[in-house]
Order: structure tokens, then sequence, then C-alpha cells
């Protein structure tokens, strides 16, 4: 894969991994990319069309519905950002031409949500954690990738972290209704704050990325693949090796655009440092230490575009 300074990434040539390729050729590939990019998509990825047809279907049925039922699923707020939401984003104030749904990725959270959500609640849930148990594992076996790819020896160093039944991970369904004329901001730019996300979609366009020259890149749909979002815990992980992915979503002028993103987070109470190994590269941690808790309570005063590591930099 030739640097970015050399070709430019565009649409057409963003890293695709396919993950029937050797498992030496994928691991060296997804630690350029997530070096070069924070980015990339994952084709052969092991999840049936399926299971993944099935998720869009139920968050298809769920936006559908009228807004008093959609309100039924809790409103997300400041004091609790999970549930559904219109337009507000986050605390801060911040607006997208959108709607939501935010849930804890726990089975049992999902079993029992499922009934303020859907008129089939066991339908849902099944679906939903099915999915969710589909991208675990597949979250997992990147984050083993990317270890044995930096070449660090406990290679399950950072998917433990995503397995571990505390996990503080999400799923969320976003919801872009067709805006006439224009593309307008449907997410506003941002990095993800966790170690990586999954992002699928219906075939429409909207996602895009920044490169290092502020440009935004157009992420092409595609309903078959996955694509990657490097998070702010693996850039602290990685002590700086990768760098979050700075990213947002436009609306489409005609058709309406579903995504739904799992968000592969630590449990809150999971200590937050890199392993030894990615401190060789300039002798100390750039990060302090610090739990999940501590940074989530710390992004949600924040707005949706700042930069949320600043603040837990080593001097
Ligand atoms: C404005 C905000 C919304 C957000 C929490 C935050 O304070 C800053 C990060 C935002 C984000 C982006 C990725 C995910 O969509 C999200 C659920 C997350 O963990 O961080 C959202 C938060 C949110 O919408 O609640
Ligand atoms: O909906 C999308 O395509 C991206 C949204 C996003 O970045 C997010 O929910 O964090
Ligand atoms: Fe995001």
């Amino acid at each position: 894969m030739a640097t970015s300074s050399q070709t430019p990434f565009g649409s057409q040539n963003l890293p695709t991994i396919n993950l029937l390729d050797p498992r030496s050729i994928v691991s060296n590939e997804i630690v350029e990319a997530c070096v070069e990019l924070g980015f990339f998509k994952v084709i052969n990825h092991g999840i049936s069309y399926e299971i993944i047809e099935k998720v869009k279907k139920e968050g298809f049925n769920f936006f559908g519905k009228e807004m008093f039922e959609k309100s039924l699923a809790g409103q997300a707020s400041s004091t609790n950002p999970l549930g559904y939401g219109y337009k507000n984003i986050g605390s801060r104030g911040d607006m997208g031409e959108l709607e939501y749904l935010l849930l804890s990725a726990h089975p049992s959270y999902i079993a029992e949500k499922s009934i303020t959500i859907s008129n089939d609640s066991s339908q849902f849930s099944s679906a939903i954690n099915e999915y969710i148990k589909a991208v675990n594992a597949l979250t997992c076996k990147l984050l083993v990738l990317i270890a044995e790819g930096l070449n660090i020896q406990d290679t399950s160093v950072f998917s433990r972290l995503i397995m571990d039944e505390d996990s503080d991970s999400l799923i969320r369904f976003n919801y872009y209704s067709p805006t006439s004329n224009n593309a307008e901001i449907g997410f506003g730019e941002h990095t993800d704050p966790q170690l990586l996300s999954l992002l699928t979609s219906n075939d429409v366009d909207g996602f895009q990325i920044s490169v290092q020259n502020d440009e935004w890149i157009p992420v092409p749909a595609d309903p078959n693949a996955f694509w990657v979002n490097v998070g702010d815990m693996l850039q602290v992980l990685t002590n700086g090796r990768f760098s979050s992915v700075r990213h947002r979503a436009l609306t489409n002028s005609s058709k309406p655009r579903l995504s739904v993103i799992y968000f592969g987070a630590p449990p809150l109470l999971a200590s937050i440092s890199a392993p030894p190994e990615m401190l060789s590269n300039i002798g100390y941690s750039l990060y302090r230490t610090f739990t999940w808790a501590e940074f989530k309570d710390n992004f949600y005063r924040q707005r949706l575009t700042e930069g949320r590591l600043n603040y837990f930099k080593n001097e």
C-alpha cells in the first residue's frame, strides 16, 4: 500500500481487507490501513447477509413508525444518551439531520428494551442480539489481528476489553431522511471514542472520512461489507501509532439512508494504558492511565467535534 503522501486516498482506493487472505498478510494490511487512515473496509467477513439484512429491516420498521411510538423507546437526553433521538446529538447542543436509536449492546438490555421498540419484541430482540454477537466476534477477531500485526506478545490485549461481559459497547441505528435538493450534514464531524466501530448501511452513500489535508473522502456504500473506524481508545492503546479517524455523514437528496454501527468499548472500570511493546517508539506513554468511565464522563461534557484526547495527554 502506498503512503498517503505519494498516492492520496480517494473513494476508489480505500484500503480493503479480505479476511480470506493469508493471516499474516491480513494483519499487516490492517495495521498499515490503521496507521495511514485509521479506516478500512472488511470483505469476506463471515457474517451472513441474512443476519445483516434482518437487523436493517428492524431498523427500517422502527423509523417508519409514528413519532409518539418511537418516543416510547425512551428519549435520548442529557442525562441518558440511550433511546430514540431526533436531530439532537449528545448533551451540548449538537444538531444533525437525522433520527437515531442508541442502545447498549448487552443482550439482557436489548431483550428488555425491545418491548418498547417493536410490536414483535422477541423478533427484534433475537435479530439484534444475533447481530451483536456476530459483530462482537468480528471486532474481537480484528483486534487480535491488529495485535499480531503490531507484534504484541499478548495478542488478546485489545480484544479482551470488548469480550468482557461488562463491556460498555453500543449499537446505534441512524436514519437520514432525504433532504430534497442538497446533501446536508446528517451527523457532524467527529471521532468515535471507543476502540473500533463497525458500520454497515443500506445501499445509499453519505458517509465520509477526513484525511490529513482536511479533504473529505466520500465512502461508497457497500451493504455487503463493514467499514471500520479506529476510535480514540485504540489511539491511546497503540500510543499514537494509530489515529482515530474523523468522519461525518451527509444526507442524500433522494433516498433515505440507514446505518447500523457497533461501537466496541471497554468496561467502565477498565484501566486504559498502552501495552509495553507500544512504548518503544518514543520511550514513554503519550497518555496517562485512565478508566473508560473517566474518559466517558469527560467526552459527554464536550461538543461532538472536539478532540477528546488532549486532556489525557502526559505533560
Ligand atoms: C456530542 C456527543 C455525542 C456523543 C457524545 C458526545 O458528547 C461526544 C461523542 C459522541 C459520540 C460519537 C460516537 C457515537 O455515535 C456516540 C454514541 C459516542 O459514544 O460518542 C456519540 C455520543 C452520543 O451520541 O451520545
Ligand atoms: O451514520 C453514519 O453513517 C455515521 C454516524 C456516526 O459516525 C456515528 O453514529 O458515530
Ligand atoms: Fe461516528
